[in-house]
């Protein structure tokens, strides 16, 4: 289940039980105090007619003899209810005398006399078995005038019953007790009343909790929203895009998680382009540092190191393909005595002259290199050894052309080289040491030419 549907669910169920606690409490009190409103009334327009039905004679008895007390209320009250036994005939017809309030018809029109009611009978009983709500009558010493049904005329009224009497005085002197008894019933009036809220009270409450639900939608929506701009961010960091920029609603929880989540963003973008930099800083030193170590200083070609390791590459190459190849060693004639005679500085210059003679005329492919002192090492692939042997010639016309009076006004340079092409040596350093022995044989023969070992 999604955190938006827990949410709406919640704040769902959070409102119905609200309002339907709200709506259960004001319903009961409200059938509460309706009832209570409706007993006191009830009580108080009863108690008028009994103190005005006894006030001229001072007593039940007088009264009574005068007129039996169920034709004064059926005088006084004559709306006939539907609650109400029907009346007998010599009430039926008094409808214009005003009608009592609603709940005291019954109770004012009081129990019919012995004789009536023996042919009438007792008052239904109601479905729920509670006793009609009635109004007891009992004189000033408790005996029992009007038992509603409930009590026999004569008899004394209960301990009970006695509790909630009120006591009726005439000139001063308690003449009779009125005592409820029973449950009141609504007219169907006052029901309609009562109805007629109800119906309000829950309309109020299903317009709560369709509100509640509203709510829910419209707080849940905006909560998702920011959840999945969350979620959609840290995917994007999973996959590599560090810096990320979620947009920032409100300043709750949510909001905050969401700037919290944007600073630590930008921190990780940050340092992790530092640390791309330095990696970059890192592996160009490093790239230097590799340069730096297969270069010769001074003349700028590969050294002796980056020569092995690449001539015995090239070497196996020739042999696998069964391809010429050829591998040189190269000296400067009498370079002792340029140092000793000209200075130190003018061999340097004399070196760095050569180098790059050598590596302005030679191939990509060709390999040359400083191998340490004045002597300088070739590889040739795919170059026979007559091919090498030409182009080594033309190597050393060139550094004999070159013009190193501009050097120095005394100097002149010469090279003397040996050349090699056998594959049968057996490495590129056995093949080498067989041009160096070439190389010697060109000092001996004289210096400044090129001799090579036939294959
Ligand atoms: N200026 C300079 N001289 C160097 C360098 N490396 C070696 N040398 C000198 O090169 C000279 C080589 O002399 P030798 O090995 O006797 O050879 P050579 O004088 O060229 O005589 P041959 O080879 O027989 O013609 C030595 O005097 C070394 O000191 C360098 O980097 N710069």
């Amino acid at each position: 289940m999604s955190l938006r549907t827990k949410l709406m669910l919640a704040l769902l169920l959070t409102g119905l039980a609200s309002v339907a606690m709200v709506g259960g409490l004001a319903s009961y009190g409200l059938g509460k105090k309706v009832d209570i409103i409706r007993r006191q009334s009830a009580a108080e327009h009863f108690y008028s007619a009994v103190s005005d039905y006894l006030h001229p004679y001072g007593s039940w008895q007088a009264a009574n003899q005068a007129e039996p007390f169920d034709h004064y209320m059926r005088r006084i009250r004559p709306a006939p209810d539907d609650r109400l036994p029907p009346p007998d005939e010599g009430i039926a017809g008094r409808e214009h005398l005003p009608a009592a309030p609603p709940g005291v018809e019954h109770a004012r029109r009081g129990p019919p006399p012995d004789a009536i009611r023996d042919r009438r009978g007792p008052p239904p009983p109601r479905s729920d078995g509670d006793t009609p709500y009635h109004f007891i009558l009992a004189d000033q010493d408790f005996t029992v005038l009007l038992g509603a049904g409930v009590y026999r005329p004569g008899e004394p009224l209960p301990e009970a019953a006695r509790r909630d009497a009120r006591a009726v005085e005439v000139n001063g002197k308690v003449a009779a007790y009125i005592s409820p008894e029973g449950v009141l019933t609504p007219s169907r009036e006052e029901q309609q009343y009562l109805d007629a809220m109800y119906d309000a009270l829950w309309a109020g409450v299903s317009g709560a909790a369709l509100l509640a639900l509203a709510l829910g939608v419209l707080f849940s929506r905006g909560l998702s929203r920011q959840l999945r701009h969350l979620i959609a961010a840290v995917r994007a960091i999973q996959q590599g895009t560090l810096r990320q920029n979620v947009p920032v609603e409100g300043r709750d929880e949510v909001a905050l998680l969401a700037r919290a989540f944007n600073e630590m963003s930008a921190e990780l973008a940050q340092s992790h382009e530092a640390l791309q930099a330095s990696h970059r800083t890192i592996s160009s030193q490093a790239e230097q540092l590799r340069e730096l170590s297969v270069r010769d200083a001074l003349t700028g070609l590969h050294n002796r190191r980056f020569f092995d390791e690449q001539a015995a590459s090239l070497y196996r190459h020739a042999v696998r393909y069964q391809r010429p190849f050829s591998m040189v060693i190269a000296d400067i004639d009498f370079f002792k005595r340029i140092n000793d005679q000209l200075t130190h500085a003018t061999g340097d210059a004399v070196l760095r002259a050569v180098g790059e003679i050598f590596r302005t005329h030679m191939r990509e492919s060709d390999l040359v290199a400083r191998y340490g002192g004045e002597e300088f090492v070739m590889a040739f692939p795919e170059t026979s050894l007559a091919q090498a042997a030409v182009l080594c010639d033309k190597l050393r016309e060139l550094i004999a052309g070159h013009p190193w009076q501009q050097v120095h006004p005394q100097l002149a340079v010469t090279i003397s080289i040996g050349v090699a092409a056998d594959l049968q040596a057996g490495s590129a350093e056995a093949m080498l040491q067989q041009a160096d022995a070439q190389l010697y044989r060109a000092k001996q023969d004289g210096r400044n030419r090129v001799c090579s070992l036939a294959a």
